[in-house]
């Protein structure tokens, strides 16, 4: 008989309990009671949720982060917060968000900065000055998703120590619920150490050695619990591995051999590929697969793997929201469940972390578009579905299926799905339509020419603090309390604010401020045909910040515009130039549940159209710069490296549709804030955006390496300003980082602006920070004894053009 489990649940609560118990705790307006009360509820009812399956998971929960809460079962903390007063709880925090200031009441942030590792660090607020000051850990994406995780540091001194509290006490905890049968889940050893970093160069492999003692341990501890499976989670499987990786798979998996749980090595967000071999005979009980997008790995591991062995199919997408097809899966998953009788378990591709909890909060959808669609509620109906069919045969669940059937069908049919204008306008893209009218060195000639900037123009990311007021207005706006000449006149007046402001401060191009947007994604989503939004569809993205990825269902076109009055309002109210701000197609994709029924390029081409339009009609508005954000595109490349060239391509091809469209005048930007620029350069160059904002502060411009070592050709500009703290930097700081800048870059292509958008800081961080900037670019401009725009133009005419990909 078929086995049912579930690999995680989601853990934000069905309606952001523990968002807002956490945020309240931070701020000091509640108790570490209720928030482990919050805690408990929110465990007990994904348990609840999940009564129907054979085995339930236990311990994907976490406060923050499931990296943190295996560093902190391991006992690996950091130095820093060793020692420090208060409970475990506030060091657990103290790691994940550093030692904060008082947290404002509309604080939350963006990852911190990368350093050179490809990692970011934290958070929402940040130690600061304080004699007890904790720099948090750093942050980075988990795979290739929009989670983001705590990462392990390790170094020469590092030793691990078993504390199990956590783990134990939740499958008690569970036990009590009615769990007869938790599944504690871990993330495995070596992909453990392989999301870690070495903070002094040390080999993080030569710790697995006594790390696997550590593991042992706690599997005995499990074992004495009484629990018979342990779900141990080794992702990396699917990425590309070096032998030495490989071979740490057998040293880690034969050193737990003599345990007495069953393991199951648990594999997602791909294929095995060639690790297929090993990961079928490394020493366990059990081996779990994503075969939801792809069922390539299927057939060799049924005749590699061991006849002992469980084989777990991950046979329902946990990535996506879109029901499965359940008679398509029966139609091939019945033979193997013959062939397989007890050993068969079927699960979610992956934790279900990555969808919201439940479609029956969404009152508002659309009926059609609602009928296509599953959350994490309904894709545990789903699995059921497929378990009793498996068990009793399809008629058992007769009703269940048909519906399915029915359901989808009309998605594969529904003529809102298809729209032939889009299809004809997708083929008739020509090579041209990506290309600008002439190379960057006579385009910045042109540029330079009615932008009259000095050297080291002054600008900012994008965004100005989203406060709580703002927040609020658009609630009341969504909720009818404000109609909408009110929001509008309100948003308005935010706009006016950030205009003014960006004019005391002496800042050289500016922004509108994004104040009418909820997220940046979500904003165009909104706007755009062929997508569907949602109420409650939130989704943790880190610590207790969520975003509400938009539903892209069907063709995407634009109806109308989508930022121009805004930014033409933004424009009226001064005569410096204010830059048009856009989401780019590959990040409004890499951010949006899409989807599945046609190749991510082709969705991605429908955007770039949408998003060419919306440039092209900003340029005939008269604005003359216009920014088109792309931080989900080097962030969106694919797991394994062999994939990257492929998405490359397409990724910068809709990237020049969007933007490329454009007279030699008009000055195009794009920022990326994971700044990781190495392998993928010649990428990035080849976007040929005329100027690219960065993410660059805190690895003292070192990222710029890349750009120097390929002599990037057109202008950058590397951030100075950590947005992601609440820290206000100095102005000798800010030019001692340009000055590194330059030492790399001509000083004539460089720009000086922050890392990032300011939304998520506040007024009051944000005014003196900038105002040290532009006093960073007035100090650097006297002390290189110009500030005559003509020096850009003198100096353009040597620079090399773009490489072009046609
Ligand atoms: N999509 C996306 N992915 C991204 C980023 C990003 O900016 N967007 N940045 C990187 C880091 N990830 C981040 C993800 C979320 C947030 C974030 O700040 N999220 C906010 C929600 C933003 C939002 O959608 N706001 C809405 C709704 C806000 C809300 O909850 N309103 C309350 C009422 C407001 C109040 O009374 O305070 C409600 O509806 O109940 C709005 O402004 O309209 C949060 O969790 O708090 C930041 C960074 C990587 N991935
Ligand atoms: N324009 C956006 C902003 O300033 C870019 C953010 S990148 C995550 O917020
Ligand atoms: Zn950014």
């Amino acid at each position: 008989m078929v086995t049912l489990h579930n690999l995680g649940f989601p853990r934000i609560g069905r309606n952001r309990e523990l968002k807002f118990s956490l945020e309240s705790y931070w701020k000091g307006q509640s108790t570490r009671e209720q928030l482990l009360h919050t805690g408990e509820q929110v465990r007990r009812e994904g348990w609840a949720t999940q009564s129907c399956l054979d085995r339930v998971p236990v311990g994907d929960f976490s406060f923050y982060d499931q990296v943190l809460d295996m560093s902190f079962t391991l006992g690996n903390l950091p130095a820093r917060v060793k020692g420090q007063e208060g409970g475990s709880l506030d060091s657990y925090f103290r790691v994940a968000r550093g030692r904060s200031v008082d947290l404002p009441a509309d604080a939350p942030s963006l990852p911190r900065s990368q350093d050179s590792h490809n990692h970011h660090k934290t958070h929402d607020v940040q130690e600061v000055t304080c004699c007890h000051a904790v720099s948090a850990g750093e942050m980075t994406k988990w795979f290739d998703t929009n989670y983001h995780y705590i990462v392990p540091e390790f170094d020469a001194r590092t030793q691990f120590s078993l504390d199990a509290t956590r783990l134990l006490e939740q499958i008690d905890q569970a036990r009590e619920s009615g769990v007869t049968h938790p599944k504690p889940v871990i993330i495995g050893p070596v992909t453990y150490l392989s999301l870690g970093k070495s903070k002094d160069g040390c080999d993080k492999l030569a710790l697995l050695d006594q790390l696997v003692p550590v593991y042992a341990q706690l599997l005995e501890s499990l074992a004495d619990r009484g629990v018979e499976w342990v779900q141990v989670d080794e992702p990396i499987l699917v990425t590309e591995l070096d032998s030495r990786w490989q071979h740490a798979f057998k040293t880690a998996y034969h050193g737990l051999k003599g345990s007495r749980v069953k393991l199951l090595l648990t594999t997602y967000f791909g294929q095995l590929g060639e690790n297929q071999y090993l990961a079928a005979h490394l020493p366990v009980a059990g081996l779990h697969v994503d075969v939801a997008t792809s069922r390539a790995d299927l057939v060799p591991l049924l005749n590699l793997l061991p006849t002992h062995k469980v084989l777990s199919l991950g046979v329902i997408s946990g990535r996506n929201i879109w029901k499965a097809d359940l008679n398509g899966v029966l139609d091939w998953l019945e033979p193997l469940a013959d062939r397989l009788g007890d050993r068969l378990w079927i699960a979610p591709s992956c934790s279900l972390l990555h969808v919201p909890v439940d479609l029956d909060s969404e009152t508002s959808l659309d009926p059609e578009i609602r009928s296509w669609l599953a959350f994490a509620v309904q894709k545990l109906d789903e699995l059921g579905v497929l378990g009793t069919a498996l068990t009793n045969g399809r008629d058992a669940v007769r009703e269940s299926l048909d519906a399915n059937r029915h359901a989808i069908e009309s998605r594969r049919n529904s003529t809102r799905v298809h729209n032939p204008r889009v299809r004809s306008a997708v083929s008739s893209v020509t090579p041209g339509m990506g290309q600008r009218q002439h190379g960057y060195a006579r385009r910045a000639v042109l540029q330079a020419g009615w932008l009259d900037l000095p050297k080291y123009p002054a600008t900012t990311i994008g965004s100005f603090p989203q406060t709580t007021n703002i927040r609020r207005m658009r609630k009341a706006y969504r909720t009818g309390e404000l109609d909408r000449v009110g929001y509008e006149s309100a948003i308005r007046g935010e706009i006016q604010r950030a205009i003014r402001e960006q004019e005391k401060l002496g800042l050289d191009v500016l922004v509108h401020g994004e104040a009418e947007r909820n997220d940046m994604v979500e904003y165009f989503g909104e706007q755009l045909t062929g997508y569907a939004f949602t109420t409650h569809g939130w989704v943790q993205s880190y610590g207790s910040r969520c975003v509400k990825p938009p539903i892209l269902y069907g063709d995407v076109s634009r109806p109308h515009p989508m930022t121009i009055d805004w930014i033409q309002y933004a424009q009226s109210l001064t005569d410096r130039p204010v830059k048009g701000m856009l989401t780019g197609p590959v990040t409004i994709l890499n951010w949006s549940f899409v989807r599945d029924d046609q190749p991510r390029r082709e969705t991605c081409r429908q955007i770039a159209l949408a998003i060419r339009q919306e440039v092209l009609e900003l340029e005939a508005a008269g604005i003359r710069i216009i920014q088109i954000d792309e931080a989900a595109l080097r962030e969106g490349l694919p797991l394994r490296r062999s994939q990257w060239d492929a998405y490359l391509q397409w990724a910068v091809e809709c990237f020049r549709l969007a933007a490329n469209g454009v007279q030699d005048q008009t000055q195009i930007h794009t920022h990326m804030c994971y700044s990781e620029f190495n392998d993928i350069i010649v990428a990035i160059a080849n976007m040929d955006a005329d100027v690219i904002t960065i993410e660059t502060s805190r690895s003292d411009m070192e990222l710029l390496d890349a750009f120097d070592q390929f002599d990037y050709p057109n202008e950058i500009g590397p951030g100075v300003y950590d947005i992601h703290s609440p820290n206000v930097p100095s102005t000798s700081q800010m030019v001692r980082l340009m000055q590194e800048a330059a030492r790399r870059i001509p000083s004539h292509r460089l720009w000086i602006n922050p890392d990032c958008g300011l939304k998520t800081r506040r007024w009051e961080e944000v005014l003196p920070a900038l105002r040290n900037m532009v006093n960073a670019a007035r100090e650097l401009r006297a002390s290189e004894g110009s500030g005559a725009s003509q020096v850009r133009v003198e100096h353009v005419g040597h620079v090399r053009p773009a490489v072009t990909i046609n």
